[in-house]
């Protein structure tokens, strides 16, 4: 566990999406500029069109031509996720996209590392469609995701690991935080705050409890209906703002029990808090290609999100020089000018593990060259994960040996003791008292709720090995009546042989005697 921690490059990803009926618009012919090699995994090449290689002042020393003089510009990425031909060997939809960097993820997680999978590109490459999916065709990273999440949960039960999953969803809209859980008013502005161990954090959020897959992709809809969207001239849905979705998990883990039955969990041991930002960003835009002039609040909109991300381009280019082998000073990152990159800070260059996702159209040279180029950087960036384990504190909570009956027995009466001195008002001194014995409580409920779910798992365990017997026997029954089966079917065939034999023998007995006694003078 501990041989990972430090020092993390940023997993660097480019996906190209299809070719789609907009993309004429924007490109002029449409053509696919954009090739991943299969036999050269994460190789990207982007081709620089005609008119733009030959004109004197872009082509040369911005562009790499290649030897036969159609200019291309290559680049090499931790993944190359090839969208743009359903019909290629190479082809990944978002299933297999999501197979090949999903359980890493998951594991990470689990193993107490902070996570973030981010979709950078310019608006309609395919973030949302990467991050959320197309609801009943293909599903995105984030439910996938907290599929594994949850399925995972339920496999640890029984080495008595218990796994809390809950979710927050926020998006950033005209530099505004918004609780995309609760319903919207227009004054509910939730509000940045930093923490001096967790970091940046977004007040008073709603904090949804993830107990089934089916709760969460309810949860996960809503705020999906609450995000700002609109028509714009190159996406009829595009996202008008960066949304955030937060998936934090608290696993506790229990020891054996040394008690007597098989059945009961011991004490809490430790626990690890860890946490996976899923961010889709809303898209950079060209206004002339959004078309949306005529539109004062779209157009602010638009200004805000390229402001943000364009502050976040500086942090990223920054961050790269930072990271750099060259001995040159180290840049102050403005995180704070933007709340994306605030939010992010953490994500970017501290505690985290984190992938981008830089999305790109196969047909839009300017647009996917500057994405690409952009991830180039990234490549350099070093983030310092490190896992988020805490040893607890077996004092309050595993007296190990007591009697539990004698112990709730004694936690009620000082619960009466102290409602009796709250009664009195002489409580400041209690205080502190009463606020550790609450949190006892609370863990000792968690604990039992826990132990219920681990005794059903190893009552399901059991009920399983009893199906699976019953199988058996059912199989051996079967193999055994078709053994009788066919031992009283050759024993009939053998019957009927000796019968056979018994009858033929005794006619050629008679023939025998026939011939013996024949004389051939009679007939003549
Ligand atoms: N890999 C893909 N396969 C098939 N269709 C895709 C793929 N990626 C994107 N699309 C389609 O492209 C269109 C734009 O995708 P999407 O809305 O995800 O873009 P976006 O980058 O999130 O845009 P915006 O920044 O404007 O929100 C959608 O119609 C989507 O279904």
């Amino acid at each position: 566990m501990e041989g990972d921690d430090g020092n993390t490059k940023v997993k660097v990803i480019a996906r190209v999406r299809p070719i789609l009926t907009q993309d004429g618009i924007s490109s002029g012919d449409g053509e696919c500029l954009v090739k991943m090699p299969l036999e050269e995994p994460g190789k990207t090449i982007l081709t620089i069109p005609a008119h733009v290689n030959q004109n004197p002042y872009r082509a040369s020393a911005q562009y790499k031509k290649d030897p036969l003089g159609s200019g291309v510009k290559e680049y090499w990425f931790d993944q190359a996720v090839w969208s743009a031909d359903t019909n290629s060997s190479n082809y990944m939809e978002n299933q297999r996209f999501y197979r090949s960097i999903g359980p890493e993820i998951v594991d990470d997680l689990y193993r107490g590392f902070n996570m973030c999978i981010l979709a950078y590109g310019q608006t309609g490459t395919g973030k949302t469609f990467t991050m959320m999916g197309r609801e009943t065709q293909q599903d995105g990273i984030i439910p996938l995701l907290a599929r594994d999440i949850l399925d995972r949960r339920d496999q640890l039960i029984l080495q008595r690991i218990n796994s809390e999953v809950s979710m927050t969803y926020v998006e950033l809209y005209n530099e505004q935080a918004r609780d995309l859980m609760t319903e919207q008013h227009s004054d509910s502005k939730a509000r940045v705050r930093e923490h001096p161990v967790r970091g940046p954090y977004v007040e008073g959020l709603k904090e949804v409890q993830v107990n089934e897959y089916e709760d969460f992709m309810a949860a996960l809809r809503e705020g999906n209906a609450r995000r700002s969207t609109a028509a714009t001239g190159s996406n009829k849905n595009s996202s008008r703002s960066h949304a955030i979705v937060t998936l934090s998990l608290k696993q506790t883990r229990f020891g054996p029990s040394h008690g007597k039955t098989d059945g009961e969990i011991g004490y809490a041991k430790e626990q690890l808090i860890s946490n996976i930002k899923l961010v889709d960003l809303a898209g950079s835009e060209r206004m002339a290609k959004t078309k949306l002039y005529n539109q004062q609040s779209r157009m602010k909109e638009g200004t805000l999100i390229n402001q943000s991300l364009s502050v976040l381009g500086r942090c990223i280019n920054l961050l790269s020089q930072n990271t750099s082998n060259k001995p040159s000073k180290t840049h102050v990152i403005p995180y704070r000018e933007s709340v994306l990159t605030y939010l992010l800070k953490e994500n970017l260059a501290g505690n985290s593990k984190s992938y981008m996702i830089f999305c790109v159209s196969p047909t839009d040279f300017e647009e996917t060259h500057h994405t690409l180029n952009y991830a180039n950087q990234v490549k350099s960036i070093k983030t310092s994960a490190r896992t988020n384990v805490v040893q607890l504190d077996q004092t309050l909570v595993s007296e190990e040996g007591a009697q539990k009956d004698q112990l709730i027995e004694s936690l009620r009466s000082e619960i009466d003791l102290i409602s009796s001195k709250l009664a009195d008002t002489t409580l400041s001194s209690d205080q502190s008292y009463a606020d550790t014995l609450v949190s006892y409580l609370e863990a000792e409920l968690g604990k039992l709720k826990f132990e219920n779910r681990f005794v059903k798992s190893k009552l399901a365990q059991k009920d399983d090995l009893i199906q699976e017997l019953k199988s058996h026997m059912r199989y051996i029954e079967q193999d055994a009546n078709s053994s009788i089966e066919k031992a009283a079917a050759s024993f009939s065939k053998s019957h009927f042989t000796h019968t056979l034999m018994t009858k033929t023998q005794a006619e050629l007995t008679t023939i025998d005697r026939g011939l013996a006694t024949f004389d051939p003078g009679k007939i003549l």
